[in-house]
């Protein structure tokens, strides 16, 4: 069952000389209940700014220009006995809740979102570990976040809820009395999972939850947030720039770039059935992608800028395959299992196919061996296109 919808999602940011950063440009995603969804790309391209955008923490010069953001859950003074939309909520052309009482996060103004944060939605953002306050102990801090969004929670209880949290992220539940400085980078960065597991959010959003943490701890963060997913059931949207960690955790994911996504469907397919172009290429650059007798070769070339974008492919300066429609618009997506079998270009919406924002998926063979070879990602190779 689907917890979130991302559609047609548009942010920008206002910037001195007037112009605007397009840091998203109509994204669609959606996030299954109980699934670990992937935004992966190289920095800068807009993952942050995204997920900041689903619980409104988008920094002052930062707006929604259009799209929804439907999840499966509502304002609590819009609910009913059940914890379902109330019907007359539903009704009120005025509240931003659909038929199937999901609601349109991006309607919602600042003080409804405060509600929902927290309970339903837990963001760990970019350098959480950093975030703990130094001055109080870890389990304390787990306790007034209990105590902030559940206010009808004893002390008691809370102190317990939050011992039992580190427990079930490795963490010795005594050392709830310890402060930030004296855990490690990887405790510190546990327990900051730990507490915004504190309200049974149904939504987890990790933005580079392992970046800055060595390889072995990366790997027992991960299966932290693993098995908290299997014990919660929550649902985990995680960010990252590193495709290996992608590879490792996410059931689907979508490929960013240029504040687009280029390709999006289940892991597999991106990883086994690649196709798109950037793809490609950022699969070339991690070693625990590449096959192990291929040399690591980086695409040549910087991110765009996004502000006022021209319309062509945002990836068409540095892609080695561009052709003269990408400078024209940027392609929309196609679906990918169609193009293989009828080599025809279909266009879908739907947020599960495997889709690919590129107008050559009609020669997937002939990308993929041409991707392989290091001679294709030249800088002089690009430049002739
Ligand atoms: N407050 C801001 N004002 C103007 N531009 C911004 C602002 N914040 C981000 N940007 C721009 O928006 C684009 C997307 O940035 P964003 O941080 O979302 O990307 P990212 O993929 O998450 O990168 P990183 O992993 O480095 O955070 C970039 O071009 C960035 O420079």
């Amino acid at each position: 069952m689907t917890l979130l919808e991302v559609n047609d999602l548009s942010i920008r940011y206002a910037v001195d000389d007037g112009s605007s950063v397009h840091a998203s440009d109509r994204v669609n995603f959606s996030v299954d209940r109980g699934e670990t969804y992937g935004l992966v790309g190289e920095s800068g391209c807009g993952k942050t700014t995204l997920a900041k955008s689903l619980v409104h923490l988008l920094d002052d010069n930062g707006y929604i220009e259009s799209g929804n953001v439907w999840f499966d859950g509502t304002l609590p003074q819009w609910t009913d006995e059940h914890g379902d939309a109330k019907q007359s909520v539903i009704d009120d052309p005025d509240k931003p809740v659909r038929e199937d009482g999901k609601t349109d996060l991006a309607a919602l103004t600042n003080s409804q979102i405060r509600d929902m944060r927290w309970r339903d939605i837990a963001i760990i953002p970019q350098s959480a570990m950093n975030a703990l306050n130094p001055v109080y102990k870890v389990g304390d801090q787990i306790v007034e976040a209990i105590l902030r969004h559940e206010p009808e929670t004893t002390k008691a209880e809370a102190h317990e809820r939050a011992r039992d949290l580190l427990e079930r992220v490795g963490i010795e539940p005594d050392r709830a009395d310890d402060y930030a400085h004296q855990f490690s980078g990887g405790m510190k960065q546990r327990a900051v999972i730990a507490m915004a597991m504190a309200c049974s959010p149904d939504l987890l959003i990790a933005d580079e939850p392992t970046t800055a943490l060595d390889v072995i701890i990366q790997d027992r963060i991960l299966e932290e947030l693993e098995k908290l997913q299997e014990e919660f059931g929550v649902s985990i949207l995680v960010i990252s720039h590193d495709i290996s960690v992608m590879a490792e955790i996410c059931d689907r994911m979508a490929v960013m770039y240029g504040g687009k996504v280029m390709e999006s469907g289940r892991t597999e397919d991106i990883f086994g059935s690649t196709a798109n172009p950037y793809t490609l290429g950022l699969k070339n650059s991690f070693p625990t992608i590449t096959a192990a007798d291929q040399d690591l070769v980086s695409i040549p070339g910087t991110p765009p800028t996004l502000r006022d974008p021209d319309p062509g492919c945002r990836f068409r300066d540095r892609c080695p395959f561009a052709i003269e429609e990408c400078h024209a618009e940027h392609p929309p997506m196609y679906d990918v299992d169609s193009a293989e079998s009828t080599g025809r270009l279909q266009e879908t919406t739907d947020t599960r196919a495997h889709g690919s924002a590129c107008y050559r998926i009609d020669e997937l063979e002939q990308l993929r061996t041409d991707a392989l070879n290091e001679d294709t990602w030249t800088e002089q190779r690009i430049e002739s296109r």
